[in-house]
């Protein structure tokens, strides 16, 4: 009996996995290609690691005779990516567990591939204090769905007053790497300039959002000739246009780095590759929805359509694209923003901003970038797997599905496409826009930790998450 199952025949351990014949992303490095034009592999997970890789066939499956307790995965026509990290997510929790819990949150990133997730701070009491992003992270550790890596409040109470104590949440257990105030921009230059000071002495990242609050006071939806025709308040490009030239230039002054969150328009990406060409220590990041969604939606007056940035036309959903496939943009990340029936069911007005987006976040990636050839599925592995882990400061993430790395990855049926339904929404709202669209793809088998938290696409009970997640806490 090998080390790795002594504990399996206990029923102590976690299975091992054996996952046969999956094609890795990192192999799929060309735009356009076909992913069986990848050579398939084996892949052992014993341990909450990678133990073997091995072209596929190459590892048999371990029998109950042999002291295994082995679970196998078909992975034919299935591609392996490294499991997801999304640099920007609302869990909501603690304060507004009507819409989303650190539970059900992060169930609804493992549905989508994701095996990291970093909470926003914009909670109840908001994520400022040592306490409170202990409080978060211990949320995470205990659902076992994802890792959960708290994001801290720049300013206190995100009122942009007083910086919050940036230094206790970097020292304290959470050990925050990354600052916002999202939902609100830090308008402050004085405060943005001491914040971006500040992190750089332990490599943390300010991420803004990039909103000038007096340019789109009452703000409704992207100005321009349909917010004239439709009679509602627009929100100018130049309103997060401003806030990057002007931020990118306070990093380059202070020597600092900055993320800007979402991405919205074509003059945002032309900024942000002006800052990297002189050398700004900076990097982007676009949603899922602001690469396929325009604001024709907003016709519909339906709220599902209303978020922050609002959905731009056409041609900035082009130009984003472009800036995924040349590098300006490094990153996607959902800004799943879940929100209760009450504040999208009602009037476009009164609506909330914010859709949710963990558990489609692969196949509008698919459709916006890969189908379109803006991406190859290494690509799509480098910016929404190892490009945020990066930026985030995530330490074990996997560099590669290689022997001996984290087992944290995410098997993507590529394959076919589905009506989007209620069903596959996994969290506690259902706030999405892509509801009753036919999607391509399929997230099947999701594995963190070397266990399985997504099963034949369905996540698997909170109880045996957490189970599996205690289980290899207790084995180091
Ligand atoms: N994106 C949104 O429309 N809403 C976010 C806030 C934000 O990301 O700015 C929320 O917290 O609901
Ligand atoms: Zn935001
Ligand atoms: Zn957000």
């Amino acid at each position: 009996m090998s080390a790795a199952n002594g504990g399996a025949a206990g029923g102590a351990a976690n299975p091992d996995i054996l996952i046969r014949g999956a094609r890795l992303a990192a192999d799929l490095t060309a735009r356009g290609q076909d992913p069986g034009a990848a050579a398939a592999v084996d892949l052992r997970i014993s341990n909450g690691r990678i133990a073997e890789r091995g072209p596929a066939g190459s590892l048999a499956p371990r029998t109950a005779s042999d002291g295994g307790d082995e679970r196998v995965v078909e992975a034919d026509g299935l591609i392996a990516l490294t499991g997801l990290v999304d640099l920007h997510t609302h869990l909501r929790e603690p304060g507004f567990e009507q819409s989303e819990t650190v539970l059900t949150g992060t169930r609804a990133a493992a549905a989508g591939g994701f095996t990291s997730v970093f909470a926003m701070a914009n909670t109840l009491p908001v994520a400022d204090t040592a306490g409170v992003v202990e409080q978060i992270q211990a949320l995470g550790d205990a659902a076992g769905y994802a890792t959960v890596r708290p994001i801290g409040a720049v300013t206190e109470d995100l009122a942009g007053e007083r910086l919050s104590e940036i230094g206790a949440m970097a020292q304290s257990r959470a050990a925050v790497r990354v600052f916002s105030d999202d939902g609100r921009c830090v308008h402050d230059p004085l405060l943005m300039r001491r914040a971006l000071e500040y992190v750089t002495t332990f490599d943390g990242v300010i991420a803004q959002h990039a909103q000038d609050p007096r340019l789109t006071e009452g703000a409704q939806m992207n100005e321009g000739a349909l917010s004239s025709e439709l009679g509602l308040k627009g929100w100018p490009a130049v309103a997060e246009e401003s806030i990057i030239a002007r931020d990118a230039l306070l990093a380059e002054h202070v020597g600092a780095r900055l993320h800007i969150c979402h991405l919205s328009t074509a003059g945002s990406v032309e900024v942000v590759r002006w800052a990297k060409a002189r050398g700004v220590r900076i990097t982007a990041e676009v949603t899922p929805h602001h690469l396929l969604l325009t604001e024709e939606l907003v016709r519909s007056y339906d709220p599902r359509y209303k978020v922050n940035p609002p959905l731009r036309r056409d041609e900035d959903v082009r130009a984003l694209r472009r800036a995924v496939a040349d590098g300006v943009i490094d990153i996607v990340a959902t800004d799943h923003a879940p929100h209760p029936a009450e504040s999208k069911e009602c009037e476009w007005d009164a609506a909330a901003f914010g859709m949710v987006g963990l558990e489609s976040a692969l196949p509008i990636v698919a459709l916006a970038l890969v189908s379109e050839g803006h991406a190859s599925w290494a690509e799509v592995e480098r910016l929404l797997s190892q490009t945020p882990a990066e930026i985030g400061g995530l330490d074990g993430h996997p560099s590669a599905l290689e022997e001996g790395q984290i087992a944290d990855l995410v098997l993507f049926d590529p394959r076919g496409s589905s009506v989007f339904d209620l069903a596959r929404l996994r969290g506690r709202s259902t706030n999405s826009p892509y509801l009753g669209m036919e999607l391509p793809g399929r997230v099947r088998t999701t594995i963190r930790h070397g266990y399985l938290t997504v099963d034949e696409a369905v996540p698997v009970e909170a109880a045996r998450a957490a189970a599996a997640a205690r289980l290899l806490e207790r084995e180091r």
